[in-house]
């Protein structure tokens, strides 16, 4: 009763080139929905499992709260909802959409490509106090840990997958407070490198602005590759959460195995694996749930 390879391949042939296709569109005139496309995946997976959830309107819908606010990338899976409807009316979900499109931006991205099972139903219920689930940047490892865990997700799983901030940016609003005044100390976060420290105050200036972006993998934030976790050995992590990875000694080991050398190459296989375990986290399959006809409203 779980997800599956190729379940749409009676129903709708084309369900998985058409999605293809069109996040490839979208990403030529805007590069940015890549990462958008990764993130809005994992804040749907985490709130109600991945059921499309996060792509309701609606006043108090998960999409209203704090940490959802700056996810990009709605008009592809719209898009690709319009053409999947025309060409098999009410079989495809947006919840796979939503999977399928993510995974087609970490190829796009010169990531890796994985086989992504689906038949993901929509959910019906979209709620902004649920979003607490999300991980915040500023909770300690412990409470990440344990975020990722209530969803089945283990301390690698949660290492790997944060290796998704190998691409994208943030705004300076997210991080700014450990350049100038860290914890009422007076001085920066003793965790960043000192030679990277004023080249991150230069790109966001005490009061400066704050929704100015960042690369989120400093020198490689378009491409999918093991950068990121050299960045955080070298003291180069730009959100307090990921540099935490680093300095936290039951994270440290699984970065120091995605850094560079021989076994670097390892970290795109594995976060395609932990992509699929978090793609599954919650899902609702068979006939719970439901195929919405616009994936921005319950039907
Ligand atoms: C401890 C867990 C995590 C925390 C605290 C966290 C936090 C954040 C924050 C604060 C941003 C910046 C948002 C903005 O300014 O627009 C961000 C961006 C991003 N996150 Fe995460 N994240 C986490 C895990 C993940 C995971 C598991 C993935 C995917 C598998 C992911 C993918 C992304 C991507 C791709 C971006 C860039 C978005 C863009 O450029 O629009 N994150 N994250
Ligand atoms: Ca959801
Ligand atoms: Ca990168």
């Amino acid at each position: 009763q779980g997800t599956r390879v190729g379940f749409y391949s009676g129903s709708c042939p084309r369900a998985e080139s058409i999605v293809q296709s069109t996040v490839n569109s979208h990403f030529k005139s805007d590069p940015t929905v890549a990462p958008g496309l990764l993130r809005m995946h994992f804040h749907d997976c985490f709130v109600q499992g991945c059921d499309a959830s996060i792509l309701i309107d609606g006043p108090s819908t998960e999409k209203t709260a704090g940490p959802n606010l700056l996810l990009r990338g709605y008009e592809v899976i719209d898009d690709a909802k319009t053409q999947l409807e025309a060409a098999c009316p009410g079989v495809v979900s947006c919840a796979d959409i939503l999977a399928l499109a993510a995974r087609d931006s970490v190829v796009l991205t010169n990531g890796i490509n994985w086989v992504v099972p689906t038949g993901r139903r929509d959910g019906t219920v979209s709620l902004a106090s649920d979003a607490s689930n999300l991980p915040s940047f500023t909770d300690s490892m412990d409470v990440q840990k344990k975020k990722f865990a209530d969803k089945g997700l283990n301390t690698q799983d949660l290492v790997t997958l944060v290796g998704g901030h190998t691409i994208g940016t943030t705004a300076c609003q997210f991080f700014s407070y450990r350049l100038y005044n860290y914890n009422s100390t007076g001085a920066a976060d003793p965790s960043i490198d000192p030679a990277f420290l004023p080249q991150l105050q230069a790109l966001c200036p005490q009061d400066g602005d704050g929704t100015k972006r960042v690369g989120l993998d400093n020198g490689s934030a378009n491409k999918f590759d093991a950068s990121f976790f050299t960045n955080l050995r070298n003291g180069r992590g730009i959100l307090e959460s990921d540099q935490k990875l680093w300095t936290d000694a039951s994270t440290k080991p699984f970065v120091q195995r995605y850094v560079g050398g021989l076994l670097g190459s390892s970290f795109n296989s594995e976060f395609g694996k932990a992509m699929v375990k978090m793609s599954n986290v919650e899902v609702k399959t068979g006939t719970n749930g439901e195929i919405r006809k616009v994936c921005s409203a319950i039907n």
